[in-house]
């Protein structure tokens, strides 16, 4: 009877987060597998299953709705983060065991969850329905490495089979005290510690852990993750159209949440000369400061920079009163823009970036060297992995005592550094070796790519093993 089950089409159901950092990576590997002659469906909230279903008609997978965030507020509904959280989680797991229950009477019973590691109910689902679960951690596996004994100390966990971590001392001292976005309610993030390290326990219960990227990017980090979880690299997740520049259609990575205003960016793009551009974003979840965004339009507008910079909406009103006319000779800001075809186009010089691990892999894989700026979190590991480890980046770092915000002086001289200055030669060349290194691995047969086949050829022997411990 299992058998037969197992011989009707694999169904895997990803389940998705909010937020363009988690969508993105999760979306591209869902049209991989698609590819690859898997059926997917993707369950979300209703804002991201209706942008998706516009932005992706034509597409291979399907979308379903399982929490109605937009008539509830989503994240600025009552009780803030917290109260999404419990509402998401109420709603989002009763109608996603529904969909699954549905699918057990059709061709399709549904054999693997897929779910972003961030969603701390998912892996209940998967032993309710005695299916097999796959975590989706879209942080990089430095990130995963330094923060699981934060995770472990926090929760009490004694981590013994913890083993010795080779690079460990190559990584950033992130502990209590000194994370103070992490840890504070006071600063200018919620606290959300607690949410982000229990993001492990969804990896302690899963068949896989899935990373959005290569072996060969930190492969000691990738082989201590392998000690500890089914740890699978399958990034990074880009479709190949991009890597080789046959730019062809806006919505093919992921779906844009804001409104992209792409054509214009890159129509302005094209009139630039080679490497000449600097191109600056700070993703979706970052809020600059007022002083911050000033000094960056500073750095700007006195050193005659060539820009292109996305200001979220919300953040417009924080540029200086005639930034935008003054500069409109050198340079462009948009509110949001299809930032993979910016950066695979030959106009760009290099990136001033938060350092989000999207970014900060796009800009890797694209091969453009980067001016760091991490503000919270992951970004202070990816930042420096871009400068000290891989040697693709300059850190421009807030000098300021404790405030947090780097002055105008300081990146421009990093963007000049980047640029033309001593070690820009250098970081050019790393960061085009790094680029070579991540397309081979996801390209057909590379690493990443032997991954993804191996995780489709073990789907039914995992399905079939929990299906027969559960009866
Ligand atoms: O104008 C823009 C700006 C961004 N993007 C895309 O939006 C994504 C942004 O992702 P990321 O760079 O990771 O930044 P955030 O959106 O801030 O990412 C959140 O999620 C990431 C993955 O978990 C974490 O690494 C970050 O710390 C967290 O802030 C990327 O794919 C970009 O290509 C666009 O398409 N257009």
């Amino acid at each position: 009877m299992e058998q037969e089950r197992v011989e009707k089409a694999r169904h895997i159901v990803v389940l998705a987060d909010q937020g363009q950092g988690h969508i993105n990576p999760m979306l591209q590997f869902s049209k991989r597998l698609a590819s690859k002659g898997i059926k997917i469906t993707v369950a979300t909230t209703l804002s991201n299953s209706m942008a998706m279903n516009a932005a992706l008609s034509d597409s291979i997978i399907t979308f379903t709705s399982i929490y109605d965030d937009c008539s509830e507020g989503g994240l600025v509904g009552p009780g803030g983060f917290k109260g999404f959280l419990d509402r998401f989680q109420a709603s989002g797991s009763t109608n996603l065991t529904k969909f699954i229950m549905d699918q057990e009477q059709t061709e399709h019973p549904v054999k693997c969850l897929v779910y972003d590691a961030n969603i701390p109910w998912a892996s209940k689902v998967t032993t309710q329905f005695c299916i097999a679960g796959a975590a989706f951690f879209t942080q990089s596996c430095a990130t995963a490495a330094t923060y699981y004994p934060l995770y472990c100390e926090l929760y009490e966990k004694t981590c013994l089979s913890m083993p010795s971590f080779p690079v460990m001392t190559e990584l950033p001292k992130l502990r209590f005290p000194n994370l103070p976005s992490l840890g504070s309610s006071t600063g200018r993030y919620p606290p959300i510690i607690m949410h982000i390290l229990g993001q492990f326990d969804n990896f302690e219960k899963a068949d896989w852990v899935l990373f959005n990227s290569f072996d060969k990017l930190k492969e000691e980090v990738v082989d201590w993750m392998k000690k500890l979880w089914n740890a699978v690299t399958i990034g990074p997740t880009l479709p190949s159209f991009y890597l080789d520049k046959r730019v062809e259609n806006d919505d093919e990575y992921g779906f844009n949440i804001h409104k992209p205003n792409s054509s214009s960016c890159i129509e302005w793009l094209d009139n630039k000369k080679t490497g000449s551009v600097v191109y600056v974003s700070f993703g979706s979840a970052t809020n600059l400061s007022a002083e911050q965004i000033a000094e960056v339009a500073d750095a700007l507008r006195q050193n005659n920079i060539t820009f292109l910079w996305v200001v979220k909406p919300d953040e417009q009103s924080k540029l200086p009163r005639d930034f935008t006319e003054a500069t409109s000779e050198k340079g462009l800001v948009v509110t949001w823009c299809s930032q993979l075809e910016v950066l695979s186009h030959h106009a760009v010089g290099c990136v001033i970036s938060h350092c989000g691990w999207n970014s900060t892999i796009e800009a890797i894989t694209f091969g453009v060297p980067i001016v760091a700026m991490p503000q919270i979190l992951d970004h202070i590991i990816n930042a420096h992995f871009l400068e000290k480890v891989w040697e693709v980046g300059l850190i421009a770092k807030a000098n300021d005592g404790g405030k947090g915000v780097t002055a105008s002086e300081e990146i421009c001289s990093y963007i000049r550094e980047v640029l033309e200055g001593e070690r820009a030669e250098e970081i050019r060349k790393n960061v085009t070796s790094l680029k070579e290194v991540a397309n081979e691995a996801i390209d057909k047969s590379g690493s990443s790519d032997k991954h993804i086949d191996e995780f489709i050829a073990q789907l039914d022997p995992v399905y079939l093993r929990h299906r027969s411990n559960c009866n």
